[in-house]
């Protein structure tokens, strides 16, 4: 198979197991995204596959050959990590141009130019690095990991110490460099909507373990277990029955419950009347706690502050799973 191979990695950390028999292949030009809570593994598994940490069985192949004796710098991956550990005293150029040793000088400049404009920052050669903002230092630690052609870039968390509303922007941005050059990539967040906007797959992990692997939309509207689906923000499980009750038109197979998410239950004029419970206030909306009629608790996001003791909602989504 052509691409990166990961055949039932375990990381072992004395007794402690943070990655337990991971298994899945990427194909070239394509981005997975290792999503989990803190702990989960995602970076362990990620130094596995690059070389930094020690396998304690299975292995890792590219295009079919086995990497286990193919020291980290001749893999011929690019790394960005959350703090780009940009070369202080280099030039921004430098800094980009520092895999480029084996060109010629023009070469070497020409592709720090490109690289330069590819990121959104032409002109920042001459900068050093404490001349850049958060979000800039990040830019440039991907062209640098881009500019030697690698055959696959690692991203470990590489927006996460950037504020929310850059964190997003970066984010597509990011997708659309990656998309643009072809490049194959493994991208570790611990942010849903920062995996979602960045990958082509998703792979959820939890106590060292995959639960599942799957594009996008299909793990978001049918997220293979419970603990998945609360991952993703479901919390509530609810039977038909509820569902129908709050006016959802879809259907349950036997054995499925429907999760709710923040973003299942519409505000309604013509929906059913449910008590509010509590609201509060996020950034951009008001989230009012409700209880469903049978008894469980959901929210609902809202434009405005509830100003009843009930209010009118309709079930719009969920997430189909096991139940
Ligand atoms: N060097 C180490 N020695 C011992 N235990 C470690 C070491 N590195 C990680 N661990 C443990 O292994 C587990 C997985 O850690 P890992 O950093 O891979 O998770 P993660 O999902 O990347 O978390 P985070 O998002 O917080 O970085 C955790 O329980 C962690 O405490």
């Amino acid at each position: 198979m052509s691409g990166l191979a990961v055949d039932g990695v375990t990381v072992r950390y004395g007794d402690k197991v943070a990655v337990d028999q991971a298994t899945f292949t990427l194909e070239p030009g394509h981005v997975l995204a290792l999503l989990g809570a803190s702990g989960s593994g995602k970076s362990s598994l990620l130094r596995a596959i690059v070389g930094f940490e020690p396998i304690a069985s299975g292995r890792v192949c590219w295009d079919g050959q086995d990497l286990s004796t193919v020291k980290v710098h001749k893999r011929r991956f690019g790394l960005v990590f959350q703090d780009g550990q940009l070369f202080p005293t280099m030039t921004v150029a430098k800094n980009i141009a520092y895999g480029l040793g084996a060109l010629d000088r023009l070469t070497r400049r020409r592709r720090v130019q490109e690289l330069l404009e590819l990121v959104g920052l032409p002109g920042y050669g001459d900068r050093k690095p404490d001349q850049l903002s958060g979000g800039e230092a990040q830019r440039v630690a991907l062209a640098r990991a881009l500019a030697p052609n690698p055959r696959a870039i690692f991203l470990d968390e590489p927006l996460s110490a950037l504020d929310t509303g850059l964190r997003r922007r970066l984010a597509d941005d990011l997708s659309r460099i990656l998309r643009e050059t072809g490049t194959t990539a493994v991208y570790v967040s611990h942010d849903q909507e920062e995996a979602f906007a960045v990958a082509d797959s998703v792979a959820v992990m939890a106590d060292g373990r995959i639960l599942q692997r799957e594009v996008p939309d299909e793990l978001w509207n049918r997220p293979t277990n419970k603990q998945v689906a609360a991952f993703l923000g479901f919390r509530t499980f609810i039977t038909q029955a509820t569902a129908a009750a709050l006016g959802w038109d879809g259907r349950l197979e036997a054995g499925y419950v429907l999760g709710i998410g923040p973003r299942s239950l519409d505000l309604d004029e013509r929906g059913v009347e449910v008590p509010v419970l509590g609201q509060s206030m996020t950034v951009d909306h008001y989230v009012i706690e409700v209880r469903l009629p049978d008894g469980q608790q959901a929210t609902v996001a809202a434009p405005k502050k509830a100003d009843a003791d009930h209010v009118r909602v309709t079930l719009t989504s969920g997430a189909v799973t096991p139940a």
